[in-house]
């Protein structure tokens, strides 16, 4: 055990974005993730522990149940904003995440000197440059904490640059948690695959649905729901509302989407379902490699092609246009 767990402790750790609606439960779904994190790492010898690296993206939360190594509350006080600039709660938040993004560089830059690390006592150099000890442990995982409101993180350009800076230095995804009591309505059911959905197109991130609140309602309906359109459409068959004519069509529309999506139920409460959603999160750095990271290098090695042909222009400007040959 404490190999893997050394091994662990190189590989680079996965950064996980939890996104969702407003109370489904991310915030507390983080908490649970840090508790489940630290229980396996107890009765670990020393140089084999791993722990999550956390950050808190909401700077309107008052809040927070658990300890941050990042929070933006710390960078941005949206409070204060929203006085200087006459700004409304939503305006105050956006410009919030807004100004965060432009240090954002900063939090990856943390983010991967504390992946460097090993384990255990390291020595390094305070103020005076003098030796000093310091307890540091190898990080697994980074968990990221999102605002409920979707028009600020999720559909705003802040979220973006927070979740592409941090898949360009580390295999990431999202975690898009579900309030699954409220989903036994078919129509919210929908209304939850529809923003999974539109997200998944948006940031292109292997994605994971977290069913939670399983200690109210086991998420099996869901599932049942996911994998079988006619399931669902048997369920909402007695509403004859415009809306649930709406679900029954997007029904068919989304199955392929999320007939194969990798989903798992978990109370935040009790802890139940933590396990398994771990090893999604370890099978999701599979997907990432094979789809987001070889984009993003062709990507790359179609801008280095592109500066190339910049430089070769540029260093052509000086030269003379060819003539044309009189007779
Ligand atoms: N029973 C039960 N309650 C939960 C669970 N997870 C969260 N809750 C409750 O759901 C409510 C909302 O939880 P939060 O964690 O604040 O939700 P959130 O998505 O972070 O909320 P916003 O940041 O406002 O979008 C709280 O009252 C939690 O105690 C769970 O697994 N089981």
């Amino acid at each position: 055990m404490p190999d893997e767990r050394r091994e662990e402790g190189k590989r680079k750790p996965v950064v996980v974005l939890t996104m969702g609606m407003a109370g489904s439960g991310k915030t507390t779904f983080v908490q649970r993730c840090i508790a489940h994190l630290h229980q396996k790492a107890n009765g670990m010898k020393e140089e084999d522990v791993c722990l999550p690296y956390v950050i808190n993206l909401d700077p309107a939360v008052t809040h927070v149940p658990y300890e941050a190594n990042i929070d933006i509350r710390d960078t941005v006080h949206y409070k204060e904003l929203m006085q200087e600039y006459g700004l409304g709660p939503n305006g105050g938040l956006l410009t919030a995440v807004n100004l965060f993004a432009t240090k954002f560089d900063q939090v990856v830059e943390l983010c991967e000197r504390r992946a460097a690390q090993e384990s255990g006592l390291e020595r390094t150099a305070d103020e005076d440059g003098e030796d000093e000890d310091e307890r540091g442990e190898a990080i697994n995982y980074i968990i990221g904490d999102t605002p409920g409101q979707i028009e600020v993180f999720t559909w705003s350009a802040s979220g973006q640059i927070f979740a592409e800076s941090f898949a360009s230095q580390f295999p990431t995804c999202i975690a898009f948690v579900v309030d699954t009591p409220k989903c036994t309505e078919p129509r919210t059911f929908m209304s939850n695959m529809l923003q999974a959905c539109s997200v998944l197109y948006k940031y292109k991130l292997p994605m994971i649905l977290v069913y939670n609140k399983c200690d109210i309602s086991r998420h099996e309906f869901a599932i049942e729901w996911m994998k079988d359109f006619e399931n669902y459409q048997q369920a909402i068959s007695t509403d004859t509302s415009y809306a649930a004519s709406l679900s029954r069509s997007l029904s068919l529309v989304l199955e392929d989407f999320y007939g194969n999506m990798p989903s798992v139920g978990v109370s935040s409460v009790t802890g139940s379902g933590m396990d398994e959603f771990f090893n999604l999160v370890d099978a999701s750095v599979e997907e990432y490699n094979e789809n987001y990271k070889k984009t993003l290098e062709s990507n790359k090695s179609a801008e280095k092609v592109g500066e190339l042909l910049g430089d070769m222009k540029v260093s052509g400007q000086g030269a003379k246009p060819p003539q044309p040959h009189h007779l």
